[in-house]
């Protein structure tokens, strides 16, 4: 088996990431737009429709095209490349820098000398032999006042046809304070900067493709004398959400991960929180516990308290730092139960609303089957990586789920190029929800996901017994955003109620296991998602009696740890290929006729790295890692190494054969792999250069007749590069082990550590979601089993 048919390669080293559940673009006949009329009024009456599409539909930037950052001065465009560029491994070219260079002198002193017209000509030749000489492989950061000369903004329009160009926003309060505090800007010629920037915004995003929020973090100040322009590590991690989010948006634009809903025939149900809130900044406090069970959230645009793009764009960025759900961009007007006007003769407000969706790279884009049908065809034909969910809402009562008008909704909705259908009816009767299901059942072979439920208090039952992304309430929203709304947890009653969610048993499997804390987590899980499942401890001593447990016919799912992480392989019908890579499997789940084993050690491990190395560490071809022990964590992290794009990676373990015939098995996978055993723990290591990764797969601890004692694996704080890196520990442990210790005393040089507690958490997130096919709302989870853990601790330093 070749690794690499498992890991999808991208040039954004360790940002790739497979993508399951991506629908794909809509294919078909292509009906170009004609009068604004609205799409209600043509209906087509053909019995199998097909979709829309265009050839834009499919465009699809190079991932290699060079990135231009546009934007008001201090939105931070500089920041953002620098770190960008050394995440991707590409060059990052400043415009104010070349210009300093090229003239010798400062911009603000070449003004006072020359002029605000001499500064522009010199800008403009150098933007455009940027653009002329760098189409690949550059991160281009402009200066703010680049768009003023029209020839400018011409030029970068026709750059952005091939090249991706990013308006760059920040908080206006935060850069004016930046620029009032910054002595090395010129002053804005004959204006104030707010005035300045009022007059820009508009061409900053007549000549970008993409809006980007930079949203303020808290970046330490740098030591005394450091030069203005340098990046500390420290500032880098403080910098990590902004990288992230960008790389997020990257993903998005590159199809390399468009964090689509797995929606489809074998999938789990998939549900939507609608934010009813004017600002859903008001939402962040309570964003973790309103994720319960969601798979993604609806920004309701019409609801909002303003629909001016900063502050829609704010909005979205807001989400994106709290959380990493799609996001599903919807405008409701009046006769869709919105608040948005019905369209008038002037439709060129809501066309450029809904096209501002897809440029801050909305997952999802609700559009209406009454909105005019040029504004509808055109969004689809520009989506992009953008699902375009297409939607009727009958709030008459007249229209019956068996009559032709449903179906002519429906043929439309796809024949105009809907990725995914939305029909929402009235329930008068109990019986409208049968008619529903029919209707359901008859559309099904088209195989097109469809959202299809009945408002009002005879619609319930219809809205738990959808199954593709349910728009469901929670209590701590200001209100449900449709008549009959029920939660998450609701649904899950009536599912199981029903007998559609029979309650289920889940165990951990190993010896010994009276420490695990998996039934904290996974139990407050269920209890905080209202599923009715339980999870316990099955300590056995050895794997035959497991085999009982497992045909149960209530078994649902078991983590599985030492020492059965190899020997269950043998009774499962299905190994994941990671899981046989790694050689081990932590966790079983029921499949049709048989069981299926997978690891989620190294998922766990590739997030608490990613999530930890700072911007100035990112992932290159050179970048070096250090791993203690050899075991089946080891592996893991071996694989989940490869999978970031680390192949220059040591292995030091007490016993070296060991050590050695791991590194033997994993070279051979690809040639890529430059796995190498280390003797011992010189001073300097012979690695170079020196490692940014380093992870411990052995206990801080080890039994002895006296007790505890601590394992000191010989790290010294002078292994640890001053390039600053990540130290993770694959154990939680009762103690902070050596390296995180070390890591610690070097935190002014950009070492992050990240506690086994973590990974266990991480891995057991993932776990879960293998298990009942739903996210956890992390910081509730993470806060018991932290206290549960924080008992044991005290408990074991007093005892
Ligand atoms: N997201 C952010 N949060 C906080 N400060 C930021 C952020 N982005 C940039 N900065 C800071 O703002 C200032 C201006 O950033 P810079 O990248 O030079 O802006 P530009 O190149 O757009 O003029 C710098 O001090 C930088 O550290
Ligand atoms: O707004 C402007 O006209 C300018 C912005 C500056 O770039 P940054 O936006 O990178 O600070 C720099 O090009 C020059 O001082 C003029």
């Amino acid at each position: 088996m070749n690794i690499r048919d498992l890991v999808h390669s991208s040039p954004i080293i360790g940002l790739s990431l497979p993508n399951p559940g991506r629908n794909p673009a809509g294919t078909g006949t292509i009906r170009m737009p004609n009068t604004p009329k609205s799409v209600m009024s043509t209906p087509d009456s053909s019995n199998v429709p097909s979709r829309a599409g265009s050839p834009h539909s499919k465009q699809c930037y190079s991932r290699t095209a060079s990135i231009v950052l546009i934007g008001m001065r201090g939105v931070g465009k500089t920041t953002l490349a620098t770190i960008a560029a050394t995440a991707l491994g590409w060059e990052h070219i400043d415009t104010d820098e070349i210009f300093e260079s090229r003239e010798h002198k400062s911009i603000a002193a070449y003004i006072v000398e020359l002029g605000w017209d001499a500064f522009r000509a010199v800008e403009s030749q150098i933007l455009h032999d940027l653009l002329t000489a760098y189409p690949t492989n550059k991160i281009i950061a402009c200066g703010g006042g680049v768009v003023e000369p029209e020839s400018n903004r011409l030029a970068l329009q026709v750059f952005r046809e091939h090249g991706i160009v990013v308006h760059v926003m920040r908080e206006k309060d935060a850069v004016l304070k930046y620029l009032r505090e910054c002595t090395h800007h010129p002053p804005f010629y004959h204006e104030t900067a707010v005035e300045a920037w009022d007059r820009r915004v508009v061409w900053f995003r007549e000549c970008s493709s993409f809006d980007f929020v930079s949203l303020t973090v808290d970046i330490p100040s740098a030591p005394e004398g450091s030069p203005e322009t340098a990046i500390t590590p420290e500032q880098t991690l403080a910098l990590k959400p902004v990288e992230e989010e960008f790389f997020r948006l990257l993903r998005f634009i590159h199809g390399i991960d468009t964090n689509k809903v797995a929606v489809g025939p074998r999938t789990h149900r998939s549900y939507i929180l609608c934010l009813t809130y004017k600002d859903v900044r008001d939402a962040v406090p309570v964003l973790d516990d309103l994720s319960q069970g969601i798979d993604m959230w609806e920004i309701r645009v019409d609801l909002l308290g303003s629909l001016d793009p900063t502050f829609l764009a704010f909005q979205v960025a807001t989400l994106r730092r709290y959380s990493n759900l799609p996001i599903l961009f919807t405008l409701r007007t009046v006769n869709q139960g919105g608040k948005y006007q019905d369209a008038t003769d002037d439709t060129t407000a809501l066309h450029s609303l809904l096209q501002y969706a897809l440029r801050l790279g909305v997952e999802y884009l609700d559009l209406q089957a009454t909105y005019p049908k040029n504004i509808f065809m055109d969004l689809v034909a520009r989506k992009g990586n953008t699902s375009i969910i297409g939607s009727y809402h009958n709030w008459s009562g007249n229209i019956s789920w068996t009559g032709q008008e449903t179906r002519q909704i429906y043929e439309t909705l796809v024949q105009l190029g809907s990725d995914i259908l939305n029909i929402t009816n009235v329930a008068k009767t109990w019986e409208d929800n049968m008619s529903l299901r029919e209707f359901v059942s008859s559309v099904e072979k088209n195989g097109i996901p469809l959202i299809a439920v009945n408002m009002f208090a005879q619609g319930k039952i219809s809205r738990a017994l959808n199954t593709t992304l349910s728009h469901v309430c929670h209590p701590l929203l200001p209100y449900p955003a449709s008549p009959g709304q029920i939660s998450f947890v609701e649904c899950q009653q009536i599912l199981h109620f029903t007998g559609l969610l029979p309650a289920r048993k889940f165990y951990v499997f190993g010896n010994p296991i009276g420490e695990s804390m998996s039934p904290t987590l996974h139990n407050t899980a269920f209890a905080t998602l209202g599923l009715p499942h339980s999870y316990e401890l099955h300590e056995t001593d050895s794997v035959d009696p497991l085999v009982e447990v497992l045909r149960n016919p209530s078994f649902g799912g078991a983590s599985v740890t030492a020492p059965y992480r190899r020997d269950i392989m043998p009774y499962l019908m299905h190994v994941s290929r990671q899981a046989k890579i790694i050689g081990a499997v932590n966790n079983v789940t029921p499949i049709p006729g048989g069981f299926s084993g997978d690891n989620t050690d190294w998922r766990a491990i590739k997030t608490c790295i990613l999530g930890s190395v700072t911007p100035a560490n990112a992932v290159t071809a050179s970048t070096t890692a250090l791993i203690f022990g050899a075991g089946g964590t080891a592996r893991a992290a071996l694989y989940a190494l490869y999978y970031i794009g680390v192949v220059n990676i040591f292995i030091y373990n007490r016993t070296k054969t060991n050590a050695q015939i791991l590194a033997d098995e994993f070279n051979k996978l690809d040639a890529l792999f430059c796995i190498r055993v280390l003797d011992s723990l010189s001073i300097p290591l012979p690695i170079h250069p020196q490692p940014t990764i380093i992870i411990s797969t052995v206990p801080a601890t080890s039994n002895s007749p006296t007790g505890p004692i601590e394992v000191d694996v010989g790290l010294k704080l002078e292994h640890l590069s001053s390039r600053g890196g990540v130290a993770v520990e694959l154990a939680y442990q009762r103690r902070v082990t050596k390296l995180l210790a070390l890591a610690e005393k070097k935190k002014d040089q950009g070492w992050v550590s990240v506690e086994g507690i973590e990974f266990f958490l991480e891995q057991g997130y993932e776990q879960f979601k293998i298990f009942t096919g739903r996210r956890v709302p992390k910081k509730v989870i993470r806060a018991k089993v932290l206290e549960v853990y924080e008992r044991n601790v005290a408990h074991e330093l007093t005892s």
